[in-house]
């Protein structure tokens, strides 16, 4: 059975990040990447129960850019209608863009990425849309920061609101203040269930490394999750070199 209600403390911690960051606006066109995996797609059915609540009246638009791997493994269908099915339920219309294309011998996760991101962008900017929310979520901004430590030598992660192009366009993350567990429940409530990426190529050997890591130290110690998320808005600038 779909049960649409969002939990009261899952829909607290929404609302704080949506507060605490501004995260929508009255009059707010919303265009909402979605991959297909699971995190974007309880981000849809996320905004599309507080759009029906919410006091204010903003509009989402879905988008998933076709990667089109599917074309090269036989038996595979364009995940477009896997993801339309499920989000329909949810009286949401999902809408389906082929990448720009990349030249396959010059393909990498970094430049899909990049690709990607240019493409929202400019989209966005074409059709007058005021934000874009991605689906990451807290322990993606934990694992972040962590990659940026061990590997980059600075101490950052991607923030819940970004401002572009003079403040026209933000990039949000509603999901900011929930942990990856929570949304695992949300989507057995909200009954999605992830579109196999198929992507041939895997970079992220780092990430999963990371990931690995931060798991051991919340094994270890309960208490670090929450105290290294506290750390990322408590910072002692004259205690760093
Ligand atoms: N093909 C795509 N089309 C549209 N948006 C995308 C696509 N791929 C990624 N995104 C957006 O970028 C976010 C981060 O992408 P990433 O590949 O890191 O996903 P993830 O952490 O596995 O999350 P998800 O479960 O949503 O795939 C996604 O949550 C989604 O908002």
């Amino acid at each position: 059975m779909v049960r649409k209600k969002i939990p009261p403390a899952m829909n607290r911690k929404i609302g704080q990040a949506m507060h605490d960051y501004h995260m929508l606006e009255d009059g707010d066109r919303v265009l909402v990447a979605v991959s297909g995996g699971v995190d974007s797609m309880v981000l849809c059915c996320i905004l599309r129960q507080w759009q029906k609540k919410a006091p204010i009246r903003f509009e989402i638009v879905p988008l998933h850019i076709d990667h089109g791997f599917w074309r090269r493994k036989s038996g595979e269908s364009s995940p477009h209608k896997k993801i339309f099915d499920q989000l329909q339920r949810h009286g949401i219309d999902l809408r389906t863009e082929n990448e720009w294309s990349i030249q396959e011998k010059e393909r990498s996760c970094y430049l899909c990425a990049r690709n990607r991101r240019s493409q929202l962008f400019d989209l966005a900017r074409r059709e007058n849309f005021t934000k874009i929310a991605l689906g990451h979520h807290k322990d993606d901004l934990l694992e972040t920061f962590m990659l940026n430590i061990l590997y980059s030598g600075n101490v950052s992660t991607m923030i819940p609101r970004q401002q572009l192009f003079n403040e026209t366009l933000s990039l949000i993350r509603p999901m900011a203040y929930l942990e990856k567990q929570e949304i695992y429940q949300l989507a057995r409530q909200f009954d999605v269930h992830p579109v196999k990426n198929l992507c041939p190529l895997s970079d992220n050997t780092r990430r999963e490394k990371v990931r690995d890591l931060l798991h051991n130290i919340y094994s270890d110690e309960p208490g670090a999750k929450n105290s290294m998320f506290a750390a990322l808005s408590n910072i002692r600038k004259d205690y760093l070199l």
